[in-house]
């Protein structure tokens, strides 16, 4: 994956993902495989996808104790997926399990599949953050704060909105990988997203890659909508 634009695979129906991947012919695809596509279809799903020649981001936002997401990540690693994460509010000692758990797992002769954290999620606003979350700090100093634990633990990289990108940049380096959901078109419906921008603004504030779901998997024209939202992608690089 370099400078992806990720199809958010979630669909409530095999039969619908399959249409929808129809559709891109021979193309390979960026694509993640979330909760619900892996709770539905599970490991033969990401073989399949695999074997199709996608790359794939497996996004299952693990947060559990140390040793069980150290073991997770260790069965996870042989999926042989190119990327993967972790909810950063899970702390240091666990995100460092994870990584640890991911290079055990790696088979040798491959290489380990990046490891991001979540921040703090694209659904959630500033107000959500101090009224439900009790977090006193503003969404930047709390993402960046999330950030520096995620890099602190040798992770590779966050999950972030495009918002926050360049203050994370400036504490944890230009090379930290920020990929960021909660994209939309100007004209698109931003549903339960909060902190959302344009590919385009995404691709301006520096973002590494960009995370896309319901704007093309729910769209009329699906690939018209993924072409619209690559040119502005790339358009401005
Ligand atoms: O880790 C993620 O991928 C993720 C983190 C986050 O903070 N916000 C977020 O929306 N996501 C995922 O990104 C996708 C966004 O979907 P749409 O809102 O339909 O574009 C969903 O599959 C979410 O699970």
């Amino acid at each position: 994956m370099q400078h992806p634009l990720i199809i958010a695979l979630d669909f409530d129906h095999r039969q619908k993902r399959l249409n929808f991947l129809e559709g891109f012919g021979e193309e390979t695809l960026d694509l993640k495989v979330g909760m619900e596509g892996f709770y539905r279809e599970g490991i033969p799903l990401i073989e399949e996808l695999k074997q199709q020649g996608h790359r794939i981001f497996l996004d299952l936002k693990l947060h559990d104790i140390p040793n069980t997401v150290g073991r997770a990540m260790r069965a996870l690693a042989e999926l042989e997926i190119d990327l993967v994460n972790v909810h950063a509010a899970g702390g240091k000692k666990m995100m460092a399990a994870a990584r640890d758990g991911l290079e055990a797992g790696t088979r040798a002769g491959k290489s380990r599949p990046r490891l991001i954290g979540v921040t703090q999620l694209t659904s959630t606003s500033e107000q959500m953050l101090t009224d439900e979350l009790l977090i006193r700090d503003s969404m930047q100093e709390t993402v960046t704060h999330y950030a520096k634990l995620t890099a602190d633990a040798g992770l590779d990289g966050v999950v972030c909105s495009a918002l926050e990108v360049d203050t994370v940049h400036q504490a944890c380096g230009k090379d930290f990988l920020t990929v960021t959901p909660g994209i939309r078109l100007a004209t698109d419906d931003i549903g339960d997203q909060h902190r959302v921008v344009t590919p385009g603004q995404a691709k301006s504030y520096g973002s590494w890659g960009i995370v896309v779901g319901r704007s093309i998997t729910q769209a009329s024209d699906p690939q018209a909508a993924y072409q619209r939202m690559k040119q502005e992608w790339e358009g401005q690089s």
